[in-house]
């Protein structure tokens, strides 16, 4: 997995630190950062009156260069701060810049307003005195750009620091950082773009990229694309979904067992009704899924203990994530694929950001922990990390999780690690997601994914 690196505050500090080290000065950056807010802001809002707000630091300062840009080209700028520049490169673009600077209390508003109060360095809640007028500036205008970061925002978690107001754009400026895609920051960035400022960064934690699958070739028999067996238990439709998503999502052999009571779904699907230890005895089962549609009485208990002894590959999801609350390190490296509800079952309440949360639940489980929702995260006992970009939130319907964990049983019967199995099954899940569109059900997903496999040869 390589997708775009996500940095941290301090990482990006001395991502920073690493590049002016061999001589380019923090001006030069500043001067690069502006210049690429600048260009993108003439691209999407054109020649429109603008206002800019700087803040104290180095993002003011980028404010203070976009300012002068914007104005070299023709377009009428104003500049609001909040107070005197307090580092040396932002005093520099401060002096500059060749307009008044106006008090951000009482400026009055513009059809464009581009915020460069805070960016990586905003360490606590925006003052009232700021968020007050930001607050009333950002209704006031047509559209909205944030530098960097919408201010009032944590850069590490992604929480609300500030009045939570929804940009047009945001131009990410360097790397991205954990509340470009973390909730609740990531649903104010609009269009995210990241400018590219030649400071180069690498991170253990990554944005889940598009995996590449590629198609069986002269050498592939069904069993080489990966058995996978599903669990059925109390609820069979959660199993068929998972089972059906699985074969959709690339597996050449499915099969359903277990209680084997369900019926329906496609003819292709393989029903046994044999004990579930004797069918994962068979060496070519690839992974075993089970929870969804488990049920949590004692022959679902039963039927987790079978699959955990059984030394094959595993996912488990739903039910199965219940029954193993207060259980410690697992074996194997399983796959586990949690909404908050059965993560906090799992781990209880634990300290910090989503990504740390992931991370100490995929430390202390021995496993590859995928944590749901509308910024899901991916974690590694290893630590590494990735987070999903935005998928569609059409996605909270009933079944949803069913589909992904059989996808990801799927990428990992295909031999992928249970990492790389795990963040390819989230990519083809919000890119079928995107292609099922408004009013999605789960069953519209699996029709999509071929598509959406497509899109990974
Ligand atoms: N990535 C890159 O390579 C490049 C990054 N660049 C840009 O630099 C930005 C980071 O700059 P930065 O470190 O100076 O931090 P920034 O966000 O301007 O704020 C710090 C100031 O705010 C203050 N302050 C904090 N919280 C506050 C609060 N609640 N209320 C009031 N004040 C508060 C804090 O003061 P203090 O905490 O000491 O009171 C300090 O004065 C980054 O986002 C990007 O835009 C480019 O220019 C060059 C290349
Ligand atoms: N608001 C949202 N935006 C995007 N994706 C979401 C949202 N809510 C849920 N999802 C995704 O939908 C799926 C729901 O899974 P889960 O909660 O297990 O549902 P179920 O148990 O009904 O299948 C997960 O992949 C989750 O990441
Ligand atoms: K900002």
């Amino acid at each position: 997995m390589n997708g775009r690196p996500i940095l941290t505050a301090a990482e990006t500090r001395a991502a920073e630190a690493a590049v002016f080290a061999t001589g380019v000065t923090v001006e030069q950056a500043m001067e690069a950062a502006g210049g690429v807010v600048a260009e993108a802001a003439w691209r999407h809002a054109g020649r429109v009156p603008t206002l800019v707000l700087c803040g104290p630091g180095n993002n003011g300062g980028d404010g203070y260069v976009i300012a002068r840009l914007l104005k070299a080209r023709g377009l009428k700028v104003r500049v609001a701060a909040s107070g005197e520049p307090k580092t040396d490169a932002a005093r520099a673009m401060r002096a500059r810049w060749d307009g008044p600077v106006e008090p951000l209390a009482d400026v009055a508003p513009a059809p464009l307003l581009i915020d460069a109060l805070f960016g990586t360095g905003l360490a606590r809640p925006l003052d009232p005195a700021i968020a007050a007028p930001l607050e009333r500036l950002a209704k006031a205008a047509r559209l909205r750009i944030a530098v960097d970061l919408p201010s009032g925002v944590g850069t590490d978690d992604g929480a609300l620091l500030g009045p939570g107001i929804a940009y047009e754009m945001t131009v990410a400026l360097a790397v991205l950082k954990p509340a470009h895609r973390l909730q609740p920051a990531a649903a104010l960035m609009g269009r995210l773009v990241l400018g590219d400022i030649d400071i180069p960064g690498a991170s253990k934690l990554v944005e889940i990229a598009r995996p590449h699958l590629p198609a069986p070739g002269p050498a592939d028999h069904k069993y080489t694309r990966g058995h996978v067996v599903v669990a059925e238990g109390a609820m069979p439709g959660a199993a068929l979904l998972s089972a059906m998503a699985a074969q959709r999502g690339g597996a050449g052999y499915v099969t359903l067992a277990g209680r084997a009571t369900g019926q329906g779904g496609p003819a292709a699907i393989v029903r046994r009704d044999a004990p579930l230890g004797e069918i994962l005895a068979d060496d070519r089962v690839g992974v075993a899924l089970v929870g969804p549609g488990l049920g949590r009485d004692a022959a679902a208990r039963a039927l987790l203990d079978v699959a955990l002894a059984a030394g094959r590959p595993l996912v488990l999801d739903a039910d199965a994530l219940v029954l193993l609350a207060g259980s410690g390190a697992l074996s194997g490296m399983p796959i586990l694929t949690p909404h908050e509800g059965e993560f906090t079952k799992l781990f209880g309440e634990l300290p910090g950001s989503r990504i740390d949360r992931a991370r100490a639940a995929a430390e202390r489980s021995r496993a590859v922990v995928v944590l749901k929702g509308p910024d899901t995260v991916v974690a590694a006992p290893d630590g590494r990390a990735a987070i999903a970009a935005p998928a569609p939130g059409w996605l909270a319907t009933a079944g949803t999780g069913d589909v992904l964990a059989g996808l990801i049983a799927a990428n990992r019967a295909r031999g992928l690690d249970p990492f790389d199995a795990a963040c390819a099954g989230v990519w083809l899940h919000g890119y079928a997601a995107r292609l099922a569109g408004a009013g999605l059900i789960a069953d519209d997903l699996i029709a999509h994914l071929p598509r959406a496999l497509e899109a990974c040869l």
